[in-house]
């Protein structure tokens, strides 16, 4: 099985060599995978004057799967748009029509202090954020900063979802749920967007099939307070692009940092791509402080979602688990008493345990 490793910017680098690590001590366990690392983001401008180089893309198109890093940085952020960084990802996410994006947001008991909440509202919390990933404003047309009828300048997005990208994500949404606590609560702000009122309909018809499937609306203000409040009423969250991209930031806190949770970007046929959900930390990066374990699980969702290899991804998930129990702590999970520890003695770690 062939896997494209792009570690991009920052502490990408730092993080994917410890995932890539793991894959590879995995392979020595009978697991035939081969990877291949190729810029993008800023180190694809950097290299070859575009955020995703044609090389990087045709290695991808060949790929089983893709592991990402992070992408972006200070330096980066006067170009143009159409070479920043962050383009690299959302074309990537468009070509291959990653259009669902699953970010679990799970309370391992060994770091429940590290959360912003108090043990009883967070302990045995098991989240789902389901963020479509292909539509709404971040892709919406048209764009940009224009001088308006009053001679102003004045920027501009469009928030857009066509019935089909609402109908297949919400789907998605209710299939999921069946193999969890079978509960759905849709995030929108219908009181004031009619794109989001529509997003609203589409998910309350798309129910009409999976009526064993509990659904429930929310708007997105409410469901900011509400993670923060008593996060355990959610099972699994179903919402656009730039409402998942905020609150599973916000949720990752819940389980005590941003280092802690991985992605799956998938389209419908179950290609995909596996990210840690944070960025590329310049005010860590080149320190060795970063958490790989974000990054480690999302390895282990490429291992099931893509590759098919449910054991090996409950041992690298298990692996994981292990080593918080030791009492393995980055600093952004340092617990007094527990041994701090940096990215690469967190990757020997999660090998060992392995
Ligand atoms: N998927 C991607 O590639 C993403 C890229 N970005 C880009 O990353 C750059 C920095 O963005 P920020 O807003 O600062 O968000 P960020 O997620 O990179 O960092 C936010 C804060 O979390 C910390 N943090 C992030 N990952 C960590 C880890 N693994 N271990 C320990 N601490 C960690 C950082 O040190 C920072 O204090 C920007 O250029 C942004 O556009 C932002 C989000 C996603
Ligand atoms: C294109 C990005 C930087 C988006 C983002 O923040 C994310 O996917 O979490
Ligand atoms: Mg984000």
């Amino acid at each position: 099985m062939k896997i494209a490793v792009l570690p991009g910017d920052g502490i990408g680098p730092e993080i994917t060599e410890q995932a890539m690590r793991v894959l590879t001590a995995l392979a020595g366990d009978g697991l035939s995978v081969e990877m291949e690392t190729a810029p993008v983001g800023g180190a694809g401008y950097d290299s070859a004057g575009d955020p995703l180089p044609e090389a990087t893309l045709r290695l991808c198109e060949q790929a089983d799967g893709i592991l990402f890093g992070a992408v972006g940085g200070p330096k980066y952020d006067t170009l143009p748009r159409a070479k920043r960084p962050e383009q690299g990802l959302l074309r990537l996410r468009k070509h291959f029509d990653l259009f669902a994006n699953l970010r679990p947001a799970i309370v391992y008991p060994e770091l429940a202090h590290a959360s912003t909440l108090k043990d009883e509202v967070v302990a045995g919390l098991d989240l789902l954020i389901l963020r479509e990933l292909t539509g709404d404003i971040y892709f919406g047309q048209p764009r940009g900063v224009r001088t308006n009828e009053n001679g102003e300048r004045e920027g501009f997005d469009t928030m857009r979802y066509t019935e089909g990208e609402i109908r297949r994500i919400a789907r998605l949404a209710f299939e999921t749920a069946r193999k969890r606590q079978r509960r759905v609560c849709s995030v929108d702000k219908a009181n004031v967007l009619e794109t989001t009122q529509f997003w609203r309909d589409v998910v309350t018809d798309a129910h009409q099939e999976f009526r064993d499937v509990e659904l429930t609306h929310m708007y997105v203000d409410n469901a900011a307070m509400q993670l923060v409040r008593n996060p355990k009423q959610f099972d699994v969250i179903v919402t656009g692009n730039m409402f998942g991209d905020i609150l599973s930031d916000e949720a990752s806190m819940l389980t005590g940092s941003i280092g802690m949770l991985p992605s799956a970007s998938l389209n419908a046929r179950n290609f995909g791509m596996y990210e840690p959900i944070h960025g590329s930390a310049p005010d860590i990066a080149g320190k060795d402080v970063a958490n790989p374990l974000a990054t480690i699980l999302s390895a282990a969702m490429l291992l099931r979602h893509s590759l098919g290899q449910e054991a090996a991804a409950q041992r690298v998930e298990g692996a994981v688990r292990k080593v918080l129990a030791q009492g393995f702590r980055t600093a952004d999970i340092a617990e007094p008493g527990k041994r701090t520890v940096g990215t690469r003695e967190m990757g020997d770690a999660v090998l060992a345990a392995l």
